[in-house]
């Protein structure tokens, strides 16, 4: 193996049938990050800390068109679950379904997913407040808030998928930057719901059902 050193750069060419077995493994891990542990002039280590997106804890947008390993995260994703009783097709088809008056037309938003769902209601005026289980809720309030909370955690317990996406995000920071941030739920709040699922996730208590 030849080692070098030129502008910052550690070089490594291989000479043997091993080192050239070592080398083809080493391509799975392209475009990883790697930790230098150089404590003698004699030989270094280095170890993986891995994809470099992970690795630098870079801030993850989650929108509807993001990556697919990631889409299942979206509130527009098609992430069937149940809540209070009731079958969702998404977040968003629960989320939109606040803002109508009555249960049928709750049940209708509740089937929708994806753009069509996020169209239909924003096509709906947001009410100040809104009836949930027994209790009147003022839109944008805590209480509001809670609820997607409370929906999203049924969600990435009861949807495989997109448990494992949001456990796939690591450490990275969430966002949800939109063209025009909610008025009623900011997407830093949606991000923080998010972040503290997954962090509830890993613990090892919280094994999927
Ligand atoms: N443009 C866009 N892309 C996405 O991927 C989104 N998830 C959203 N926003 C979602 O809309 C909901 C808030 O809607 P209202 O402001 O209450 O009408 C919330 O679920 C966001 O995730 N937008």
């Amino acid at each position: 193996m030849k080692l070098s050193l030129r502008n910052n750069v550690v070089g490594l060419s291989v000479e043997t049938p091993e080192e050239q077995a070592i080398c083809a493994l080493l391509g799975a891990a392209d475009g990883h990050v790697f930790q230098l542990h150089a404590a003698s002039d004699r030989g270094m280590a280095f170890s993986e800390i891995g994809p470099e997106d992970d690795a630098r804890r870079a801030p993850l947008n989650i929108v509807h068109s993001i990556e697919s390993r990631f889409a299942p995260i979206s509130n527009l994703a098609h992430t069937p679950f149940e809540f209070g009783g009731e079958r969702y097709a998404s977040i968003e088809g629960f989320w939109q379904g606040l803002k109508q008056p009555g249960p049928a037309e709750r049940r209708t938003m509740a089937k929708l997913w994806g753009a069509e769902a996020k169209r239909r209601g924003g096509a709906i005026d947001q009410p100040a407040e809104f009836a949930y289980d027994g209790a009147t809720i003022a839109a944008g309030c805590p209480e509001h808030w809670a609820l997607m909370r409370a929906a999203c955690e049924a969600k990435f317990t009861q949807h495989d998928e997109a448990r494992i996406a949001l456990l796939a995000t690591g450490e990275r920071w969430l966002t949800h930057k939109v063209r025009r941030d909610s008025r009623t739920i900011p997407g830093a709040i949606l991000a923080d719901i998010w972040m503290r699922i997954r962090a509830r996730l890993r613990e090892p208590a919280s094994a999927p059902r």
